[in-house]
């Protein structure tokens, strides 16, 4: 029944280089054609470090200056696009105003206002709600008796955690979960230490191209960290600036190590923007 969306693999290396992503985004942040101009940016991994327990993910402390800056300049849009719930990826990034957020792979949106969200509701059919309920039951059927191995619910897909198991329990159920996607799910992403079955058709890279179409941006800026992020990566173009952060394959053309280097590369964006 899925549609499993990790293994669509990923071809070139990225060029490397604590200053080629920094060089790359001055050089943007001076070209008066590139606007609009539309960051969009994944959360965990790319402008937060991974850590065991997900809710203690924040924006690294050297980020939040220069996202203020993005979204305050004219002719520049910022949007945070990642697998996270929408509310949840609202509460943990504390971003401006004017910032929109693209949550649970792309089956979320909306835009961050002075007096809360302002967001398009997701609906779910009663077929789906059942199927995200009995995919629930199953998932945690997965973990049981697995340390380490727990489920997350999202308002729509499950997803079985593993960072906190040993290799073969982790293993064992990202197998069982990738199985249970085939069989109950609409999509199946594979990420870092996380199955997630979704009971609906998302993914990053439509809800990109979906807002930089609706933007009218004339070229794109995406980074982000995961395979899931590949998808948004395959859907810009020669003229847009992907980056990938950290290690693994991908079809970005530029790496950052990690986010630190990511967000010191976006402060030196910021900076050229308003110089
Ligand atoms: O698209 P993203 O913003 O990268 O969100 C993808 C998933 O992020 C969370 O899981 C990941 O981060 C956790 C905290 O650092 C980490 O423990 C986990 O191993 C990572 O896969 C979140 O919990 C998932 O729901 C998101 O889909």
């Amino acid at each position: 029944m899925s549609e499993t969306r990790s293994s669509e693999a990923p071809t070139s290396t990225a060029m490397s280089g604590a200053g080629a992503v920094r060089d790359a985004f001055e050089r943007l942040a001076h070209d008066t054609s590139a606007r609009p101009l539309l960051v969009g940016l994944d959360f965990d991994g790319t402008l937060a470090p991974l850590q065991d327990d997900p809710a203690l993910s924040r924006i690294l402390p050297a980020g939040v200056e220069p996202l203020r800056t993005l979204v305050a300049t004219p002719g520049v849009a910022l949007a945070l696009v990642s697998g996270r719930a929408l509310h949840e990826l609202h509460e943990l990034a504390e971003v401006p105003v004017g910032t929109y957020l693209i949550g649970s792979h792309g089956a979320e949106r909306a835009r961050v206002t002075r007096h809360g969200l302002d967001r398009d509701v997701v609906q779910l059919s009663d077929e789906q709600a059942d199927r995200l309920a009995e995919l629930g039951a199953r998932a945690s059927q997965v973990a049981r008796g697995r340390d380490g191995v727990w489920v997350e619910t999202k308002p729509t897909a499950v997803v079985v955690h593993t960072r906190l198991a040993e290799r073969d329990d982790a293993r064992g159920a990202e197998s069982e979960a990738l199985a249970l996607g085939d069989e109950l799910g609409s999509g199946v992403l594979h990420g870092k230490d996380v199955v997630e079955i979704s009971v609906l058709h998302a993914s990053k890279g439509e809800a990109l191209r979906a807002l930089r179409d609706e933007l009218g941006a004339r070229v794109v800026v995406y980074a982000g960290d995961d395979v899931t992020d590949e998808h948004a990566f395959a859907v810009l173009t020669e003229h847009d600036v992907a980056v990938k952060v950290g290690d693994g394959e991908t079809s970005a053309r530029l790496r950052a190590a990690d986010p630190d280097e990511l967000v010191a590369a976006l402060a030196a964006l910021a900076e050229a923007l308003t110089a």
